[in-house]
């Protein structure tokens, strides 16, 4: 076995993205995430909502005064005009441009504060839905798929729906009160100028939404991509890919992937450009034909100077008001895309590890009886039939080629996963009956692939039980039994912040990692010791020497041993021999070899292998 590579390859999503959901899914996403936004901070939504609100009245009230200003500039002119008066309009528009920038001084800081609130709200709701969620649902593509992206984009996209909402509501309010000033220039003045407007955002909205798709289909390519860069980059693969020297060959894929995604992307971006100048065009008819209108009746002398300057600022008050509610509109149709996701995963059924009656006392036999196994989304049992007991003391070992089901096997009796057919007993009694948390707190385990904490060597240890997490003596204790002593010559011994990740820390041999996880297994008080194939990193006389210390230790508890050595597996009391899932040998080493099956087999091919490459290992046995 090597050393498990960080990055994985995951297989793309089982169903397409939920982008056809109906529209009243949408509403209910929309007054969901606006029950997520106001929960998050109450006080800060409100003050965000208020402030936006009233600032979009602004504008309309700019206008306005500006109107009378000219207007007394203009009737000044002929006289009857005070400085005073000239002076007062002049205050109340410094009054407006002060109270605006207050007013938005207060809306980003409470929207920087309800950002905050929200990033910390949902990614807690996140991370507690992925602690609750079962083994089973990290091994699904399409689970997985959605717990990465929610907690990619987490940051940005709840506080987008409620920006564009709050900015959506104060568009509708500035449209309404610079609409109605328009609207006093004539009746076809508000509508064609409304219309101009629609052209450039309809077409900014489609391609909007357009390339989104296209990034939502690229998701799979683009995580493909994003795997080939990492190995690239990887400091766990580095050695492989040089000597290997497959970099020009994980280049070319790579380059390839941008490829195909350039090509999308010209094409979008052509189709929009043409579509985009043929809008301004179309909107440079429309103003032009309202501004004739306009000036038809200032040459009738129907309307003052001030009113003409509402009709000049106020078209594109009202083109980038009207682009904003519909990109508003467009924005939050795609953020709720992105909240779907979110809720899809927040929905997902947790799997409550301690429903069930709680286990008391340590284990003292394992039953399995006729159990079988089927992965969630495939159609073959991995498992079939499987009849075994094991008891107190006993050392049990599985042996059987690689994908026979040995790790399914144990993930079974560790309670990862239930059994599809058959049952497990335990001491007897049905395992389903209690709960897998008080289960699996009798049981400890190292697995092939075990877990290098980027934390101190003491945390690496004290994990298994972090109840214990102060109990200096016993990790000590559990470092002894593992042989992991080297620990002692670390800079701030069991102190010392491991791996390569963070500042200061030391990275381990692999051998030495194992040697930790194992003082890992031997520090929870468990009454079941399981070992799935944890000594790769170590040579055969190391393994040995590992597992006979482990039958030591293991005393009276129960032992279960996945190995793919035999010089290993021979230490154990029974041996069962898998293949294809089903059990096809068991007994002890000697029943096996004398049984002269695939057992026997298998041992004479290892034992060969041995005799030629290393006589004195096999020998000393
Ligand atoms: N999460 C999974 N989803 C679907 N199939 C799986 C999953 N994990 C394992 N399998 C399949 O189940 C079978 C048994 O796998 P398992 O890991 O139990 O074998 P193993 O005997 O432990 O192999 P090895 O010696 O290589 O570790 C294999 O065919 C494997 O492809």
């Amino acid at each position: 076995m090597t050393a498990p590579p960080r990055m994985e390859y995951r297989p793309p999503p089982i169903t397409p993205p939920s982008e056809s959901v109906a529209l009243s899914k949408r509403t209910a996403d929309l007054l969901q995430t606006l029950r997520l936004v106001w929960q998050a901070s109450p006080y800060h939504s409100s003050v965000f909502a208020l402030t936006s609100l009233l600032g979009s009245t602004l504008p309309a009230a700019n206008l306005y005064v500006g109107k009378l200003l000219l207007n007394e500039i203009a009737k000044a002119a002929g006289g009857g005009v005070t400085y005073q008066s000239l002076l007062l309009l002049l205050g109340v528009q410094v009054g407006l441009v002060v109270l605006g920038s207050l007013l938005s001084t207060v809306q980003n800081a409470s929207q920087q504060l309800l950002g905050d609130s929200l990033q910390h709200g949902v990614s807690r709701q996140i991370l507690d839905k992925a602690s609750g969620l079962s083994v089973e649902a990290f091994e699904n593509a399409e689970t997985y798929d959605k717990l990465q992206q929610a907690y990619r984009e987490v940051g940005s996209r709840p506080l987008g729906v409620a920006t564009q909402l709050v900015g959506l509501a104060g568009a509708a309010v500035t449209l309404a009160s610079v609409g109605a000033l328009l609207a006093s220039l004539g009746l076809w003045v508000l509508p064609l100028v409304l219309l101009a407007s629609l052209p450039g955002v309809i077409i900014s909205n489609r391609f909007g939404v357009a390339g989104y798709q296209m990034l939502r289909r690229q998701t799979h390519d683009a995580r493909v991509q994003n795997y080939l860069g990492s190995l690239l980059t990887s400091d766990t693969l580095v050695k492989e890919v040089r000597l290997f020297g497959f970099e020009p060959y994980l280049l070319k894929r790579w380059r390839e992937y941008y490829l195909g995604f350039r090509v999308q992307l010209e094409t979008l971006v052509r189709r929009r450009s043409a579509w985009g100048f043929a809008a301004s065009l179309g909107s440079a008819l429309l103003i032009g034909l309202a501004s004739a209108l306009v000036l038809r009746r200032a040459a009738a002398g129907q309307i003052t100077v001030g009113d003409f300057s509402i009709f000049v600022l106020g078209i594109s008050q009202i083109q980038s008001t009207v682009a904003g509610l519909l990109n508003g509109v467009s924005g939050i149709y795609q953020n709720l895309l992105y909240m779907r996701n979110l809720f899809d995963f927040l929905e997902l059924p947790d799997r409550d590890l301690s429903a069930g009656e709680v286990w008391q006392g340590d284990i003292d036999t394992i039953e399995f009886q006729n159990v079988g196994f089927r992965y969630p989304l495939t159609d073959r049992d991995v498992l079939r039939g499987v009849n075994f007991t094991v008891r107190r003391g006993e050392a049990l070992a599985l042996v059987g080629e690689n994908g026979a089901g040995k790790t399914t096997l144990v993930k079974l009796l560790t309670r990862l996963f239930e059994p599809t057919g058959g049952r497990i007993l335990l001491n007897g009694q049905d395992a389903a009956r209690f709960s897998p948390r008080s289960v699996q707190q009798q049981m400890s385990i190292i697995f092939q692939d075990f877990g290098q904490y980027q934390m101190s060597a003491r945390e690496n240890v004290a994990i298994a039980e972090v109840s214990r997490l102060g109990d200096a003596a016993g990790v000590e204790r559990a470092v002894e039994q593992a042989g992991a002593a080297y620990v002692d010559s670390l800079p701030q011994g069991l102190d010392t912040p491991l791996g390569r990740l963070f500042q200061g820390g030391r990275q381990l041999s692999g051998g030495q990692w194992q040697r930790l996880a194992l003082a890992r297994l031997y520090f929870r008080a468990a009454s079941v010791l399981v070992f799935d194939e944890p000594t790769a990193a170590l040579d055969a006389r190391a393994e040995f020497e590992t597992i006979e210390a482990l039958r030591a230790e293991a005393g009276d508890r129960i032992t279960l041993i996945i190995s793919h050595r035999f010089s290993t597996v021979r230490l154990a009391d029974k041996i069962i021999v898998l293949e294809g899932g089903v059990i096809v040998e068991s007994g002890s080493h000697e029943e096996l070899l004398a049984l002269q099956g695939k057992y026997a087999a298998l041992y004479d091919l290892q034992a060969r292998g041995y005799a030629a490459s290393e006589p004195e290992a096999v020998a000393s046995r």
